[in-house]
């Protein structure tokens, strides 16, 4: 089984490379978790160019950058509107719109920032994160909350109807909370229905959370606006082509997404159906 896992991460992630690293790119986002590992090692190889600066999303990204020998530069050195040409990371889930729950690695404020920078973002994943709706089997949504406010936004979020909102725990339990680094904690907040755009077009509340169900945008949106609340780990909304397109300078949404699955075979979902990615 875990043999399996990590043949279909690295099968993903070297497809992914192949298709989305151009060895002339300039900026090249790298996120964070263990599939990106193995994007990293495939960069390695097909890389034949110094110049090349590497934007990672935090610490253990960019010990990974240096282990290759790549040149990482940190987010905020980056000239300024200066976009990446493309940022490759992993996902816990992707629902079939190619929205993203992400935040596993308590990371998700990082790798937002950094995607919306990409020209197009690249998820690459095994075939336990492909399902059909998000919070099938990741149970909640990772929330990025100041200290401070912790009890205030669990109190909001299950106004909105979140079943049992928790601050994640180190995973040994013994020293309390996990910090992110930002300093901040994570709060883990499941959910009980997400919505796809399609599903939420059927359905009577049109997804506003009323009668459970949640459009993943509207909820998306519905958090951040908790005062309190640094970033949800929810990707959603413009891919990077759309927002391009519309005069902005990145989206959160993947361009295409790389399943790893158990035959060795790598599955490739794209929101570009007009273009290649
Ligand atoms: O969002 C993340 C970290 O915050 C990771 O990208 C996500 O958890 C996937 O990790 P892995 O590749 O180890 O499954």
């Amino acid at each position: 089984m875990a043999d399996t896992v990590e043949q279909a991460k690295r099968k993903a992630a070297e497809q992914a490379v192949k298709e989305h690293f151009d060895p002339e790119a300039r900026y090249v986002g790298i996120g964070s978790g263990t599939t990106i590992l193995y994007v990293v090692d495939a960069i390695k190889a097909a890389s034949t160019n110094q110049n090349i600066k590497f934007v990672p999303t935090g610490y253990q990204s960019k010990q990974a950058v240096l282990a290759a020998g790549l040149t990482p530069i940190d987010f905020d050195s980056l000239p300024t509107n200066q976009v990446l040409d493309v940022a490759f990371d992993g996902a816990d889930e992707v629902d079939e719109d190619l929205n993203c729950v992400k935040g596993g690695g308590a990371c998700l404020f990082q790798e937002k920032l950094v995607a919306e920078r990409a020209k197009k973002f690249v998820c690459v994943a095994d075939y336990r994160k492909d399902q059909s709706r998000l919070l099938t089997k990741w149970p909640a949504i990772p929330i990025e909350v100041a200290p401070l406010a912790r009890y205030t936004v669990i109190a909001a979020l299950k106004a909105l109807g979140s079943s049992n909102p928790v601050v994640r725990d180190d995973y040994m339990a013994k020293a309390g909370p996990i910090r992110t680094e930002q300093y901040f904690f994570i709060i883990d907040a499941p959910f009980p229905t997400l919505l796809t755009t399609g599903d939420a077009a059927k359905d009577p509340n049109g997804g506003d959370g009323t009668d459970g169900k949640w459009e993943v945008g509207k909820l998306s949106r519905a958090i951040k606006k908790i005062t309190g609340v640094l970033e949800v780990g929810l990707f959603c909304g413009m891919d990077g082509v759309e927002a391009t397109r519309a005069g902005l300078t990145g989206g959160q949404k993947p361009v295409a997404v790389y399943f790893g699955l158990q035959d060795g075979s790598v599955k490739v979902r794209t929101t570009r159906k007009d273009e290649a990615a």
